[in-house]
């Protein structure tokens, strides 16, 4: 791309050396940065990349943008001085991509649980009607059928141009992004023209980061406040009334919303609902009129997910027919009320729950389908160094269920004690154990449950890890949860 028009997307303070024609990359991290390329110097949380200059150079790197004095060799390195390179790079990243996401329909995903599941689920009825369409979140990347690995929900704002301009490349019609409230609030959506806006609900999370739920709240609310206000445009946005924050996601923005819930009169309503085991059905009331709808998700919050993805699909101007018909067909997403394949005489789910709220509503899922004489066992961790005032109360959540093991879930540098002391704390009757190491408290589950229990693992999900200190252990409670029900059990117990 030519430097000229790269730069004058940016209030810069002064440039120092000579701009080359043409620039050929952009990079943030001195790590991938290629010959002929422009680094810009983030300041982060954990380390500041204007201590990588050197080693963006020794890549290649031809332009630095800083934000404070750097050396460089003059004759050989322009440097572009900025007074914020956080701000800079959100200018810049749109910009080097030709500004990718007006290629395609981009919906957005907001809400504090709910996120992996709608977009998936809109991946899937988009890809089942014949659609390209993309994906990205906390499961990964998406696109033709890859899944590319992320570090993020919402990817940083270089990532995430990239990860458009590859779904613009590859023809995709469609890209559905979980958006987080951290992504918003760090500009990490810079430059991302969204058509539709979805919210799915808001409940206690976060707090380390948002402090209030005000905060956190108003962040969320930035999804809807950036589909701007080019009103020639076509744009919706997709609101669960049922949820207190609903209305404020509404104040956000003047184009049209679609309402959907389960309790208020809304655009979009499930009445008739017949939750079982094995899946879920109802009668969708919709503006178009009534229909059978189908799918084999479980739980009352998978009504809510597949009304948010009915009315965001029929914004984008599907047909009723073949929304439903591609709902009745789509799989849980992964590790979300993902129930283990086995012939134990056991049923497991593997889910991805770790707010109070997520807690309760996949407990709730499966409560009304327990034999009385059976025992439904939860297995709940939280993170380390993250939101402590949540602890308790998922505790309390989890005290829902007939027994519970309060365990880890990414201790990080934190020790279990203190992360299980706070979960304690919650406990509202005495039928629990904990056990810090992860491993163990699975086995522990397991150890405890007899014939026809149903155990939910939670808070792990698709994850194949468990963060202590810095490093990322291989971790897989489905894998723990059979070896060990395989020792108790044995082998084809349904045989005998
Ligand atoms: C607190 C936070 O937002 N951290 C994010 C931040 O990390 P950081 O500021 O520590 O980055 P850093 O390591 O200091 O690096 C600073 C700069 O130096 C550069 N660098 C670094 C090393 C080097 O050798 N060379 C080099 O150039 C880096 O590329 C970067 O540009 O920037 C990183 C790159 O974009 C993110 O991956 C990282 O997310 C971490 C993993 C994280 O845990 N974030 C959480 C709080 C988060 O954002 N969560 C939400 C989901 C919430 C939900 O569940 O809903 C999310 O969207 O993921
Ligand atoms: N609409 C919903 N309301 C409440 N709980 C939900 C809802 N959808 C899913 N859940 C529960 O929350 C868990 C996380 O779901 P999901 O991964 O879809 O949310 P998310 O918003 O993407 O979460 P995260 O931001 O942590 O990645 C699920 O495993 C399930 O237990």
């Amino acid at each position: 791309m030519e430097s000229e028009y790269l730069f004058s997307s940016l209030p810069i303070k002064k440039v120092e050396g000579n701009l080359p024609e043409i620039v050929t990359d952009l990079a943030v991290d001195s790590r991938t940065v290629n010959a002929g390329g422009v680094f810009v110097c983030i300041e982060g949380f954990t380390v500041d990349g204007h201590a990588y200059v050197q080693k963006a150079i020794d890549q290649g790197a031809r332009v630095i943008v800083a934000s404070r004095e750097i050396e460089v060799d003059l004759d050989k390195q322009a440097v572009v001085y900025v007074e914020d390179t956080t701000r800079a790079v959100a200018l810049l990243a749109p910009r080097f991509f030709n500004y990718p996401s007006k290629q395609m329909t981009m919906i957005g995903v907001t809400g504090t649980n709910g996120k992996t599941s709608v977009s998936n689920m809109l991946h899937s009825i988009l890809s089942h009607v014949g659609e390209k369409s993309a994906v990205t979140g906390t499961i990964g990347f998406n696109l033709d059928g890859v899944l590319y690995e992320t570090e993020n929900t919402t990817a940083d704002v270089l990532t995430t141009q990239q990860m458009i301009n590859q779904a613009a490349n590859a023809a995709c019609t469609t890209m559905t992004m979980e958006v987080s409230s951290h992504g918003l609030m760090e500009g990490r959506l810079a430059g991302t023209e969204f058509d539709i806006a979805v919210f799915t609900n808001l409940s206690h999370d976060h707090l380390d980061f948002h402090k209030t739920m005000e905060n956190y709240g108003y962040a969320k609310g930035l999804l809807f406040a950036q589909l701007g206000q080019d009103l020639s445009q076509s744009k919706f946005g997709i609101v669960n009334v049922d949820d207190p924050w609903g209305g404020r996601m509404m104040e956000m923005t003047p184009y049209p919303i679609l309402t959907y819930a389960v309790h208020k009169n809304a655009d979009f309503m499930a009445k008739d609902i017949k939750l079982t085991v094995e899946g879920t059905t109802f009668t969708l009331v919709s503006p178009v009129g009534e229909f059978e709808a189908s799918m084999s998700l479980i739980g009352e919050f998978n009504v809510y997910n597949a009304l948010a993805v009915i009315a965001a699909l029929f914004a984008k101007g599907l047909e009723m027919e073949e929304i439903l018909d591609g709902l009745a067909v789509i799989p849980a997403a992964k590790g979300r009320m993902e129930k283990v394949e086995t012939d134990m005489p056991l049923t497991i789910y593997i889910d991805y729950a770790h707010s109070p709220d997520a807690i309760e509503k996949a407990i709730q899922a499966v409560l009304p389908y327990k034999d009385a004489d059976s025992k439904l066992i939860f297995v709940i961790g939280t993170g380390g160094n993250r939101d402590r005032q949540k602890r308790p109360i998922m505790a309390e959540k989890a005290s829902i269920s007939d027994y519970v093991i309060l365990t880890t879930d990414d201790p990080r540098d934190e020790p279990f004690e203190s992360i299980l002391a706070e979960l304690e704390a919650g406990m509202k009757h005495e039928r629990y154990a904990c056990i810090g190491d992860r491993e163990e408290a699975v086995r522990h589950a397991v150890s405890v449950a007899d014939p026809g229990d149903i155990i939910i693992f939670a808070g792990k999900g698709h994850e194949d890890f468990q963060i202590v200190g810095r490093e990322k252990l291989p971790h897989s409670d489905a894998t723990i949860a059979l070896d060990e029900a395989k020792k108790k059990f044995g082998e084809g117990i349904l045989d005998n």
